[in-house]
């Protein structure tokens, strides 16, 4: 894995700095842009002065099915690290279903034998179309399936999106669920929805930023502890009518027939959590697949068969059996690097310290090189963030400035969370807070980084905070008789930026490619560090001048 030295780029003198700004896109309109609406004095003027061009971030560019999926942080970080597209998650899975390769698969057995020697089938997961982790879809081919196969329990517990989809769009899925179930259901499949909650409040936690989600969730789904409704409806028009709040963060629900839950998770069953996405799903895998658990008071493991759609951990191989291969992201730019000697700095908070680390390298926990790497991460405040939209910003630059100042990094990158975490809460006035917070940190940053003779590449991985109203069909803010908007939760199709700050650049950006995305900024980054890219590498954005 030697990389050449480059004919063409110098080493740029300094060290090189890729910034991350998680969710900050550029959207063609002004109203309900957050990011346009910010006093934002220092990107604005960084992106008139730099060379700057929008990138690709979403759909095919990014190795979803098609150009209607937006993009999200895996696949985002991913090409960000890899330079190249791979088929991801989302795609993979539709792809083994359709050709009918998951229910030939070691897994799927294990599953279907476990439900036919009397255990119940259970099914956990996402229950959206949002297809950032899990497509409900997904979900209706295995029901199918295994009915046809000859199970004949299964129970459904159910996560209720509300932020990758319509911020209270839960019953949209949940009724025609619900008839669907009926028509499946018949004296030999007897098939229900069990349990469920908002995915912020039950069970997909990520990066260990808060293990009672995933406590809360055990209880709910596992023990059957909690409140208890007659079905999904039930709880989710309850729980509006007494908590103003939005689908994600719904409390749990627990199915019961006379008082007893309907679909406990107990000894001799199947569990199969189908989300394909790994940082909100290796939480709850660990807590059916590890003897030794401490993260929280589990009480009994009952022993299940378990089995995650992918893969989610290819350094720890976690969970052990799945169901689809996940892609096999290889020599990504952080394996390069530390094959090649360059030291290097990743850094964000908590909720985002995975996507500069797991994600950025494939999928992988581990570090490639104990003695070249750092790895940093800033603890994220556990609150509702539009209660604290700069969450750690100021904090994460100050370690950045510090690591910058050492001089023992040629490489560093950062994820700054805000405009993603803010962005998700749909509420416009705290994202609008987040992007001028941010915005300070620049202003700290960019200086530093100068005068270290370095050169720092500003983008991110996907929009949202760029679109904080729902658009109708013909991309207008939705509005309704009143003139009100309805706030949007979800990412955005829109580019991302991408700004080469230096200060005596020895580079331009090449004009000559059509639709440059996420992936050309790896070989970017090894140009400006003086290396050749890998001949399969997505083209490099710069040519010398
Ligand atoms: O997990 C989440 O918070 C959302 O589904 C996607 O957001 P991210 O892709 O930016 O993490
Ligand atoms: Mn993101
Ligand atoms: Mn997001």
């Amino acid at each position: 894995m030697k990389l050449a030295k480059s004919s063409q780029f110098p080493p740029c003198p300094g060290p090189v700095v890729t910034i991350v700004l998680d969710g900050v896109g550029i959207s063609p309109r002004e109203d309900g842009d957050a990011v346009k609406t910010a006093r934002t004095p220092t990107l604005d003027k960084l992106m008139t002065t730099y060379p700057m061009t929008p990138l690709r971030a979403h759909g095919t560019a990014v190795g979803m099915p098609s150009d209607e999926d937006m993009g999200n942080s895996e696949v985002g970080h991913n090409a960000f690290g890899a330079g190249r597209v791979f088929a991801q998650g989302a795609k993979l899975v539709a792809e083994s279903i359709a050709s009918g390769h998951l229910w030939q698969g070691k897994a799927w057995h294990d599953v279907v034998a476990t439900a036919k020697q009397g255990g119940c089938l259970h099914f956990l997961g996402l229950f959206s179309d949002g297809n950032v982790h899990s497509h409900i879809d997904h979900l209706r081919a295995m029901l199918e399936q295994a009915k046809q196969e000859g199970v004949s329990k299964v129970r459904l517990h159910i996560l209720l999106d509300g932020r990758d989809v319509g911020e209270t769009s839960a019953l949209d899925y949940v009724d025609p669920f619900e008839e669907y179930l009926t028509q499946l259901r018949s004296e030999q499949f007897d098939v229900a929805i069990a349990s469920g909650g908002g995915r912020m409040t039950i069970t997909m936690d990520r990066y260990e930023a808060d293990w009672s989600m995933v406590e809360r969730g055990w209880d709910i789904h596992v023990r059957g502890l909690g409140r208890q409704f007659a079905s999904a409806h039930e709880a989710i028009t309850t729980y509006r009518t007494e908590l103003n709040v939005i689908d994600q963060d719904l409390p749990g629900f627990v199915i019961a027939k006379d008082g007893q839950a309907i679909g406990k998770i107990v000894d001799g069953d199947a569990v199969v959590f189908f989300n394909f996405r790994g940082d909100r799903a290796i939480e709850i895998s660990r807590a059916f697949i590890e003897e030794q658990f401490t993260p929280f008071a589990r009480g009994p493991l009952p022993n299940v068969t378990y089995a995650g759609m992918m893969q989610y951990d290819g350094d720890t191989q976690l969970p052990p059996r799945f169901l689809v291969e996940p892609p096999t992201i290889d020599r990504t730019l952080g394996e390069y690097l530390a094959k090649n000697g360059v030291s290097q700095y990743a850094i964000s908070e908590t909720q985002k310290y995975g996507h500069v680390t797991y994600f950025w390298n494939g999928n992988r926990s581990g570090k490639f090189d104990e003695t070249l790497e750092t790895y940093v991460e800033i603890p994220s405040d556990v609150v509702p963030f539009e209660q604290r939209p700069w969450m750690k910003c100021a904090e994460i630059t100050d370690a950045l400035i510090g690591a910058i100042r050492s001089g023992q990094y040629r490489y560093l990158r950062v994820n700054y969370a805000n405009g993603d975490m803010v962005g998700h809460t749909g509420n416009f006035e705290a994202a609008v807070t987040a992007m001028q917070g941010l915005d300070i940190q620049l202003a700290r940053l960019i200086p530093v980084i100068l005068a270290a003779q370095g050169t720092a590449i500003i983008t991110a991985d996907h929009g949202n905070a760029d679109e904080m109203f729902e658009l109708d069909k013909k991309g207008a803010v939705k509005r309704d008789a009143e003139g009100r908007t309805k706030a949007k939760t979800s990412h955005t199709l829109n580019p991302v930026p991408f700004v080469l700050v230096s200060a005596n650049p020895s580079y331009q950006l090449r004009t000559n490619l059509t639709t440059p995305g996420l992936s050309n900024v790896a070989a970017t980054v090894l140009n400006l560090l003086g290396f050749e890219a890998p001949d399969d590498y997505d083209a490099s954005l710069i040519q010398p001048l």
